[in-house]
């Protein structure tokens, strides 16, 4: 099924990543929030992340503050999801408990599980019911259990999934990346789409994101920052690097085309060019046949082919052949 009505979907996962630019702006967390909504649309991101809980949920610097704790209010929350909506942006959680699902549901369009809870069956079940698209987080999983918290959503009637690759590991090392895995996600779940949260750290092509489209992955999902170089940040994608994945995502779904090999409209002019025909090598007379001394193979491909030479050999020619010319069937008895 498809969920999303532009693939790939992009999705700048703002998480908590409004804080420093807040604190060093001295803004509202708010503030700097829509910032990043605004600053999200307009670089072709489809859909934004709030990571909604508590600290222990972080993996950013805030998660060893035992004081930190989520600074948005559910208001606040909602009137984001006003202004995603105003702004054509899907709102998407990454709810840390079932009392944020039952605050924030009526304003929410996608649930991210993330991959902390996808052993979480309660909170997996409890989403579910809402009946809402669900990107489904599993970094650090065996199949058994992404297959266990996929069945408990369809235990709800809720086929609205996204398997997601992820690797648990900030920032991801090039070499952990395993987009590999997003191929093999596929195959077992084929009733599915497939996404990647990308916690590498970017390099000028956005070659990693581009990749895991290449490889099937149709959901995209990146931290959003307007400054890499905060702490934490590093890994994160700018409003640079989001459109240079959509502009190679495009090149990418261009270039695509069919999968199984095939002679495509584009090619029948030039085809029909450097193609070979079977012709006179010289001049041929009336009654001498046809073997291989006498004959040539050349453009362009208008005659018989080539791959025919065994039908002619042998054959009579039934009349003067000039040396150059097309040899027809016609030609020969
Ligand atoms: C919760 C996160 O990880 P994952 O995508 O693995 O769920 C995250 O880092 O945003």
């Amino acid at each position: 099924m498809k969920l999303f009505n532009k693939y790939p979907f992009l999705i700048g996962e703002i998480s908590f990543n409004y804080y420093d630019l807040a604190k060093k702006e001295e803004l509202s967390y708010f503030r700097v929030a829509k910032l990043l909504i605004e600053k999200c649309s307009e670089c072709g991101i489809n859909g934004v992340n709030f990571h909604v809980g508590d600290s222990e949920y972080l993996h950013c610097k805030y998660e060893e503050d035992s004081n930190q704790t989520d600074q948005l209010s559910f208001d606040e929350y909602k009137e984001l999801a006003e202004y995603c909506k105003k702004l054509g942006l899907v709102f998407i959680i990454t709810p840390a408990n079932i009392e944020i699902v039952d605050k924030l549901n009526d304003v929410v369009d996608v649930y991210k599980i993330s991959s902390s809870d996808l052993t979480n069956l309660p909170l997996i079940d409890y989403i579910s019911n809402k009946h809402k698209p669900i990107l489904l987080s599993t970094a650090a999983s065996n199949l058994r259990e992404i297959k266990s918290a996929v069945k408990c959503i369809e235990d709800n009637s809720n086929f609205k999934i996204i398997i997601m690759h992820s690797v648990l590991s900030y920032p991801t090392k090039l070499e952990d990346a395993n987009l590999l895995m997003i191929k093999d996600l596929s195959e077992q779940f084929k009733d599915y789409d497939v996404g990647y949260s990308d916690y590498t750290v970017s390099d000028n092509f956005m070659f990693i994101l581009t990749t895991a489209y290449q490889y099937g992955a149709v959901v995209l999902e990146k931290y959003f920052t307007l400054d890499k170089s905060f702490e934490g940040h590093e890994f994160a994608m700018d409003e640079e690097d989001a459109r240079i994945v959509r502009l190679s995502a495009n090149v990418l779904s261009k270039i695509n085309g069919y999968k199984n090999k095939q002679p495509l409209i584009c090619e029948s002019f030039s085809k029909r060019n450097v193609r070979k025909s079977i012709v006179a090598k010289r001049d041929i007379k009336s009654g001498e046949i046809i073997d291989n001394s006498n004959i040539d193979f050349k453009r362009p491909g208008v005659g018989i082919s080539p791959s025919k030479v065994d039908d002619i050999i042998g054959k009579n020619a039934n009349r003067d052949i000039s040396k150059g010319s097309l040899i027809e069937y016609d030609m020969l008895s």
